[in-house]
């Protein structure tokens, strides 16, 4: 039933030997109203002040060595599920980590990240509730009912009559707060993802002043996610009031017949007092079983949770007999169509290109024209649905994925930083790169200058998402990080967007200086006129290739962007 115990093997012992010790503590308990029994019996009602101390000091004995199985118990408990937990977590983190984008778009980072959350705590819970009580709860009861018998047969019957009728009231409430959990679930991932949403976007929202219809979203999905609630606590805890209802008509029974049976002489008052404490035991016990199976169900969704996307496919797999193909970084598109999945049109259509090694090639066209997407193909973030990209003339589908990811660097269209130092953010192209290294990228980059003016200079803290620096510092920032690299092939999507002319044209003259072959995709043309190709993409197929002065003779589209952009620059 839940699969994801298989990463449960290493903590066996504890998984075992958790609850016989939770077993031996019950055993104890089980046993102190019997010697209460004998106490009030034989010690009070015969003033036998020795056998109360006798009784006295076995009860504190019990106590103790049911305190110490109890804490041991705990122990185990606590290893084996934080060890699970780490286990699953770690195979997860694993398992994302080789997700292709195809996978990660499809699944959604909010509900990855309650997978990685919310439900291995879940899993931590029932893995820490099946050693502390799954042998426990259903001892105790049965225990006390096997001890009722033991002490009077008739009354036992009693016990056994109060088990069904508490069953039934158990059942109809499992059965109507279940549902209910996996809808609390739901509503959870949505406050989730609003959570996130608003974290992450909160300058846009500001800027766009949506505090107000964002507060409104917040609130209606947390009144949601307390309505839902309510309604399984209020559910729930009917449980309690039901049982103890159950509890009282029982004690009053017992009370009843035992009072009878003490006036006739066929039983002691202590014992009916042991009675009585047997059956309290035998309801919250049983309560407590009531609660482990609306764990273990709530915990069972979130192995499902967690299985999909352990079992996931991926992609963009590595070949068994993948290569690694040394080489220049020369790039050839062959009739290349893409298409995101099958609910998608293409993407990308019969895109053809030859790119020798150490050429710069322009991409430019209009937003959504598949500028990205194009060169996300090279380092094979997806995969061609027909034809074939070849890097230094083998096909990335036969590159060993880590070998083709190192050949390209990429400063994405959206510049990521990470929180850590500008150094440690550097290092992420080139780990243990020097500080003359990192110099020299933050030059080319031209992000050299305002990172010597920064307090600690290479070590100046990025807060998380590099929300101390501005968007063309940012932007600088990916660029050394890709260029630190000194991968072949180097990927600049649209990233001197945020750069003024003047440091758009350094920056260019500057990567003059490395003999990477170079990608530049945007949408000023300025930026590209000067590349040995420039692609024109227009809603994902090629509207031109060659040289700025070939298309602004033979490509409309390029003549226009090329008129329009004129027409900006006169009108500044
Ligand atoms: N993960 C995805 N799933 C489905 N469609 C996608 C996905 N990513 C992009 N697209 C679609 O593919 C097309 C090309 O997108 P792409 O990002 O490559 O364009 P672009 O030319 O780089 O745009 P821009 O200039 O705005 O950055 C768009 O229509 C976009 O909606």
């Amino acid at each position: 039933m839940f699969s994801l115990i298989r990463y449960a093997k290493k903590y066996k012992k504890q998984i075992i030997l958790g609850p016989f010790f939770k077993f031996l503590e019950a055993v104890f308990e089980l046993f102190l109203p019997l010697l209460m029994a004998v106490m009030v019996d034989e010690g009070i009602l015969k003033n036998d002040w020795s056998k109360v101390l006798q009784m006295t000091f076995w009860m504190i004995i019990l106590s103790i060595a049911g305190l110490v199985a109890a804490i041991v118990c705990q122990y185990y408990a606590s290893i084996a599920s934080q060890g699970f937990g780490t286990e699953i977590r770690n195979e997860l983190m694993k398992k994302i980590n080789k997700l292709s984008y195809k996978e990660i778009n499809e699944f959604g980072t909010d509900t990855l990240i309650t997978r990685m959350t919310n439900d291995i705590n879940q899993l931590q819970l029932a893995m820490a509730m099946f050693i502390r009580l799954v042998i426990r709860a259903p001892f105790l009861s049965i225990g006390s009912v096997v001890m009722a018998f033991y002490i009077d047969f008739q009354i036992g019957l009693i016990f056994l009559a109060l088990l069904p009728i508490f069953c039934v009231l158990l059942y109809f409430i499992i059965k109507k707060s279940i549902p209910l959990y996996a809808k609390v679930q739901a509503k959870l991932d949505r406050l989730n993802e609003l959570v996130n949403q608003n974290l992450s976007g909160v300058r846009v929202i500001r800027a766009f002043a949506r505090r107000d219809t964002e507060k409104k979203n917040f609130n209606e999905a947390t009144d949601d996610l307390s309505k839902e609630y309510l309604r399984v606590t209020n559910i729930s805890a009917l449980l309690s009031p039901a049982t103890t209802l159950i509890m009282n008509i029982g004690v009053v029974a017992v009370f009843y017949i035992g009072g009878y049976k003490v006036n006739i002489g066929n039983l002691q008052q202590g014992q009916v007092l042991a009675l009585v404490n047997y059956m309290n035991q035998m309801l919250l016990a049983l309560i407590v079983v009531s609660e482990l199976v609306v764990i273990f169900t709530r915990a069972y969704a979130s192995n499902n949770r967690i299985e999909e996307v352990l079992a996931t496919d991926i992609s963009v797999k590595e070949a068994s007999n993948a290569k690694d193909a040394s080489g220049e970084g020369d790039i050839e598109f062959d009739h290349v169509n893409f298409r995101f999945s099958d609910d998608y049109g293409l993407a990308l259509e019969d895109i053809s290109f030859k790119l020798p090694a150490g050429q710069t090639l322009g991409i430019i066209g209009p937003t959504a024209s598949g500028k990205t997407t194009l060169t996300q193909l090279i380092s094979r973030f997806y995969d061609v649905s027909d034809g074939s990209v070849k890097v230094n003339g083998l096909d990335v589908r036969d590159w060993k994925l880590h070998d083709l990811r190192k050949e390209t660097s990429i400063a994405p269209q959206k510049a990521v930083l990470f929180s850590g130092t500008v150094r440690e953010n550097l290092q992420w192209g080139k780990a243990n790169a020097s500080d003359q290294e990192c110099i020299e990228a933050l030059e080319i980059a031209q992000a050299l200058d305002f990172v010597e003016a920064l307090p600690d200079k290479l070590d100046t803290e990025i807060f998380e998402g590099g929300k101390n620096f501005s968007g063309g510092q940012k932007q600088r920032l990916a660029i050394a990080r890709a260029v630190i690299a000194k991968s072949n092939i180097l990927i600049l999507d649209d990233s001197l967007s945020a750069l003024d002319y003047q440091t758009d044209l350094q920056l260019r003259t500057a990567l003059k200086r490395i003999d990477s072959t170079l990608i530049i995709i945007s949408q000023r043309l300025k930026s590209i006129e000067d590349a040995d190709q420039i692609l024109v993409l227009d809603n994902g197929r090629m509207a031109g290739l060659g040289t700025h002065e070939e298309l602004i003779r033979t490509c409309k589209l390029y003549q226009e962007i090329a008129k329009s952009q004129e027409e900006e620059e006169d009108e500044e």
